[in-house]
């Protein structure tokens, strides 16, 4: 059955890599991004009132990785207050009948908790994320309560990082492991001192966002009025993802440099997947090396935008 499908954040990271694979499956989209829709303005959505939609993916956030969020929370908690408020109040009066399906965020728990759906507003979030955690959990709020005063169908999706092809190229701060790429083929090509941040100990986890997108379409058939981890359930020190990508690159791993003063974050990040295990027993992850080797590759092919010679 095809289905009209409208999708915030349509350009970023993981909307190219959903819309490509709804595509494929001949959905009617219509595709949002910061510059046909600003989010920020109550009646932006007024415009695409004409279509009934199937399904609505709430995509859009205004975040980055790395140190962003330490320096701006207050942006962070207008903006994205305003876009999820006013997505969900369209959603509320305009399509009801949509199932609607967004993305929250690993950093929403309390990292002295089980990262299991039930813990998802139990505790602290980690302070150095604490306003785009708690917008995040805002949104999940909202979807709770839409819910149960209107019935409207949700599915909140928590990933962990994602990672893979058609990353952004435009100079924003990047989640660790392009940065890592970044820097360790700067390291090859011009002789950089490579610097990560930490001991190299801290862990993450990743999901290649082809199977992410696949997962979500997944669930978002079949699964009503819940949220859902989607991670690997297995994560490793920032040091060993250096490691395969210096396999990848041909750059000695002892030559890295660790800068202990720079932003850490959480020391571990490992969502519990059993729930997600349950919805879809058969899906398998990409295996991590194939998966970083195709990310790698395709930074090669974007040499000029991502490791320019100056
Ligand atoms: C999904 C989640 O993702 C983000 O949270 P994060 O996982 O803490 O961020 P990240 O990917 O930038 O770093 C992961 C780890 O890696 C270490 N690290 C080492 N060396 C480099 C480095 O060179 N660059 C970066 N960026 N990190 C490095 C870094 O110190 C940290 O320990 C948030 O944007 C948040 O908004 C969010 O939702």
């Amino acid at each position: 059955m095809t289905m009209k499908i409208l999708i915030t954040g349509a350009s970023g990271f993981l909307g190219t890599n959903l819309c490509s694979q709804l595509e494929t499956q001949g959905h009617e989209l219509i595709k949002l991004n910061s510059k046909n829709c600003d989010l920020t303005q109550p009646d932006s959505l007024l415009q695409f009132n004409d279509l009934h939609y199937d399904q609505i993916y709430h995509l859009a956030a205004w975040t980055q990785a790395g140190d962003f969020c330490l320096y701006h929370p207050g942006e962070q908690w207008i903006i994205n207050q305003q876009m999820n408020t006013n997505v969900l109040t369209w959603w509320q009066k305009h399509q009801p009948q949509a199932k609607f399906i967004c993305m929250g965020t690993s950093c929403a728990y309390d990292p002295d908790l089980p990262l299991v759906e039930e813990n998802y507003l139990t505790g602290m979030p980690i302070s150095s994320l604490f306003t785009y955690a708690m917008t995040k959990r805002m949104l999940y709020a909202g979807l709770l309560a839409l819910n149960k005063q209107y019935g409207l169908n949700y599915l909140c999706l928590v990933p962990s990082t994602l990672y893979g092809t058609g990353y952004h190229t435009d100079g924003r701060q990047m989640h660790f492991i392009f940065d890592l790429i970044r820097k360790i083929i700067r390291g090859k090509l011009y002789g950089e001192p490579v610097i990560l941040w930490g001991d190299g100990t801290q862990s993450r986890e990743l999901v290649f966002v082809e199977d992410f997108a696949k997962i979500a379409m997944n669930l978002a058939q079949t699964v009503n009025n819940d949220l859902i981890n989607i991670g690997a359930g297995e994560e490793f020190p920032i040091r060993h993802f250096a490691k395969l990508i210096c396999e990848r690159v041909g750059y000695d791993f002892n030559d890295i440099q660790f800068d202990t003063s720079r932003y850490v974050g959480a020391k571990s990040k490992c969502l519990v997947v059993d729930k997600l295990k349950q919805s879809l027993p058969n899906f398998g992850l990409t295996p991590l090396e194939l998966g970083l080797t195709k990310t790698i590759e395709w930074f090669w092919q974007e040499q000029e935008k991502l490791v320019p010679a100056h």
